[in-house]
């Protein structure tokens, strides 16, 4: 076995596993959504898929760690949405025995799910084997009918060595390419669900996100980028997430044509890596906002692996060791390696203009 392909095996199927489970969710009326003390949403698949994938992980890896987005304690007092979450948790299993062997099966009780969902309270850190976990990502995407993501990624001594993308609102298709529609009004019909990964040195690959074991997979290129002015750029959907007026000014200067792709979650990331787009920026809106890990820890080794190159603003590579957020970041730049230095000039000289 290679390296780190038992890690991989074991996040690719813990993912899609989680993947049924959001998307039960997805379909229902009522997703149990509450709102955190920061005023973000969670919901009954965020809570469900972050103790599914914690029970996969401790299952065959006992001693790792994990930074998960997300903690039991609201649901000590909240019974009711406590036995939703039981609810969906309990009866979602992969279709495939084999594959539901590897991750470990089925969690037996409600407390061991609350125990699972505790379980992602790791402080991360340069030190050790820690998961980055982002159980629903675009939270606000997911209950909008947008794109959201499944995130997961391996670091070893803070650095990223496996990442998975679990998306089931994208098409399957890598060569179908991003228009303003794939960021709204989506749904995981016919033809939808991809999950992408890469192993650091190894390259990025996809694979149709199923229900049962793994389906086939393909290695996954960013498009080379001749002429930037043709680039598709995308960005979040959100404008309290990152400011869509500094995106416009530096799409603008570089002389891009195309209008923007808006869409929540890591599914940028895993759209620009397989060239269905080209370019993602994350400019801050906020001075003081730290981006958390489990929001880039996969997107980020996936888009390097498929030739790209990730910085924040100020070009240096997303800092994954100092802890549950990128502290020592500011922004990110994602871009193929081609033309990535042409982007940050630019990003440089739209911001030191403010
Ligand atoms: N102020 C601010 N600035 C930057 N980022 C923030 C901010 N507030 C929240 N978040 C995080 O944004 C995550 C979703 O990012 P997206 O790129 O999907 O944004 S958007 O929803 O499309 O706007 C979202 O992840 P989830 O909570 O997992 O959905 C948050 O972690
Ligand atoms: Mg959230
Ligand atoms: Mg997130
Ligand atoms: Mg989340």
């Amino acid at each position: 076995m290679s390296t780190y392909s038992k890690e991989l095996e074991v996040a690719q199927l813990a993912v899609q596993r989680a993947s049924i489970l959001t998307k039960k969710v997805f379909h229902e009326k009522a997703k149990g959504t509450i709102s955190k003390d920061d005023a973000s949403p969670v919901t009954i698949g965020d809570f469900g898929a972050q103790a599914l994938i914690i029970q996969a992980i401790k299952k065959n890896f006992p001693e790792d760690q994990v930074v998960g987005e997300e903690e039991a304690s609201t649901l000590i007092n909240d019974t009711k949405l406590r036995d939703q979450i039981w609810a969906f948790v309990k009866d979602t299993t992969l279709k495939d025995a084999n594959a539901e062997k590897i991750i470990g099966g089925p969690i037996g009780t409600v407390d061991a799910m609350l125990d699972a969902i505790d379980a992602g309270n790791s402080a991360g850190g340069a030190k050790g084997r820690i998961w980055a976990l982002d159980p629903i990502d675009g939270t606000k995407g997911f209950l909008r009918g947008g794109q959201y993501a499944v995130c997961l990624a391996l670091m070893v001594d803070g650095d990223v060595k496996v990442g998975v993308l679990g998306c089931p609102n994208l098409p399957v298709d890598d060569a179908a390419p991003l228009t303003a529609e794939t960021g709204v009004d989506q749904t995981d019909a016919e033809g939808k669900g991809v999950l992408f990964s890469a192993i650091l040195g190894q390259g990025a690959t996809s694979r149709p996100l199923g229900t049962a074991g793994l389906g086939e997979s393909k290695a996954i290129h960013m498009k080379p980028v001749e002429d930037i002015t043709q680039a598709t750029f995308c960005e979040s959907v959100e404008a309290g997430h990152s400011s869509h007026g500094d995106q416009h000014a530096i799409v603008t200067k570089l002389g891009v044509t195309k209008p923007s792709v808006r869409m929540d979650s890591q599914a940028k990331y895993g759209s620009i890596a397989r060239g269905a787009g080209d370019i993602y920026l994350r400019l801050p809106v906020r001075a003081d906002y730290q981006e958390k890990i489990w929001d880039h820890a996969a997107g980020d080794l996936i888009v390097r692996e498929a030739g790209g190159e990730v910085t924040d603003t100020l070009g240096r590579r997303l800092d994954f060791s100092k802890g549950r957020t990128l502290q020592e970041n500011k922004g990110v730049v994602a871009a193929p390696r081609t033309v990535h230095g042409r982007v940050l000039e630019v990003v440089k000289e739209v911001l030191a203009k403010k």
